[in-house]
């Protein structure tokens, strides 16, 4: 098994902090605003927003729908108590029911119906959180990691629309292990990564892979370099396994960039 680099968590949070600080400090706001899930990586970055700016700027919207695991709205509330920051819980569904009311397409596709109106929560949830930053003068944290950013396994313009992403440069993995070393509930750690668009939805089931092993994956083919000959001799993984994932990362990597424009006035 790949060992990935380990990160010195002191070093790792003093920088991620000093970095939260220069990007509020620049910006001059009066805070942050998270949407706060219940899940690690929004409890990680909530976490060092306080450390940085302190619980009384930081604040955090718990945007619940019918698919939102009970599990999770109990998390986000333990999480806002322990920090102590800005804590508000409303829910989207009647949102998203009058959005549909308003503009549904017809179709027989129920797996194109399920990704769109998923990605429609993650949409209407960012409207919200830019929402409240415009009202109270903050800037949006984002809470990419990058194993996610890597595959594009987010909305675009959903979950994906931030100001900056703390953890964008952190894998999963890597990122639940600083976790156990901070003041983060165990039951946050451990409990699978989920996006709750929809019911049951598990982003290892959906990618295909553990991130254990898609983080190896990743760190040795887009860090290391490796050809896929010496990617199979390190990890156990197969050939069309890599492809899907080789795949993901390059047709998803529009997601990552500024809207291209022809380049008339720049020639
Ligand atoms: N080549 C290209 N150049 C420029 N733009 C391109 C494009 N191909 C597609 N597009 C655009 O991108 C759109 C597709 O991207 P997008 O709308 O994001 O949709 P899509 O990538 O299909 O779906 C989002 C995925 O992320 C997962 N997700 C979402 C939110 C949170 C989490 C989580 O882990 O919490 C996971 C979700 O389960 C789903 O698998 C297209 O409709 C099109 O507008
Ligand atoms: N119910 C929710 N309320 C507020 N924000 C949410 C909610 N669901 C998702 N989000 C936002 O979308 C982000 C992406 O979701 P994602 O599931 O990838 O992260 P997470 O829940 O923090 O961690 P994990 O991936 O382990 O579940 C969250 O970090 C959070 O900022
Ligand atoms: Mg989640």
């Amino acid at each position: 098994m790949i060992k990935l680099p380990e990160i010195p968590q002191d070093k790792f949070k003093e920088e991620i902090v000093q970095f939260i600080k220069r990007i509020a400090s620049e910006a001059r706001v009066e805070g942050i605003v998270i949407g706060l899930s219940g899940g690690i990586d929004s409890t990680v970055v909530a976490y060092l927003l306080t450390e940085a700016i302190g619980p009384e700027n930081v604040f955090a919207y718990h945007l619940s729908s019918s698919t939102t695991p009970l599990e999770d709205t109990e998390h986000a509330q333990l999480v806002a108590k322990l920090l102590k920051i800005q804590y508000q819980e409303i829910g989207i569904d009647e949102i998203a029911k009058k959005f549909l009311e308003l503009s549904y397409i017809k179709t027989d596709e129920t797996n194109v119906v399920k990704i769109a109106e998923g990605n429609l929560k993650a949409r209407i949830r960012m409207s919200l959180l830019y929402y409240f930053a415009n009202m109270k003068n903050c800037l949006v944290a984002g809470t990419g990691n990058r194993s996610e950013l890597l595959i594009g396994y987010f909305t675009k313009y959903g979950d994906g629309a931030c100001d900056f992403e703390p953890i964008g440069n952190i894998y999963k993995t890597q990122l639940r292990k600083l976790a156990k070393k901070w003041n983060i509930p165990k039951e946050i750690i451990t409990k699978p990564p989920r996006a709750g668009l929809w019911i049951n939805q598990k982003d290892e089931e959906e990618i295909g892979l553990s991130y254990d092993i898609l983080d190896q994956l990743l760190y040795l083919m887009i860090d290391k370099k490796l050809s896929d000959e010496d990617i199979i001799k390190e990890i156990n993984i197969s050939p069309e396994e890599i492809n899907m994932i080789r795949a993901r990362v390059s047709n998803n990597q529009h997601k990552l960039q500024f809207p291209p424009s022809p380049s008339i006035n720049k020639k």
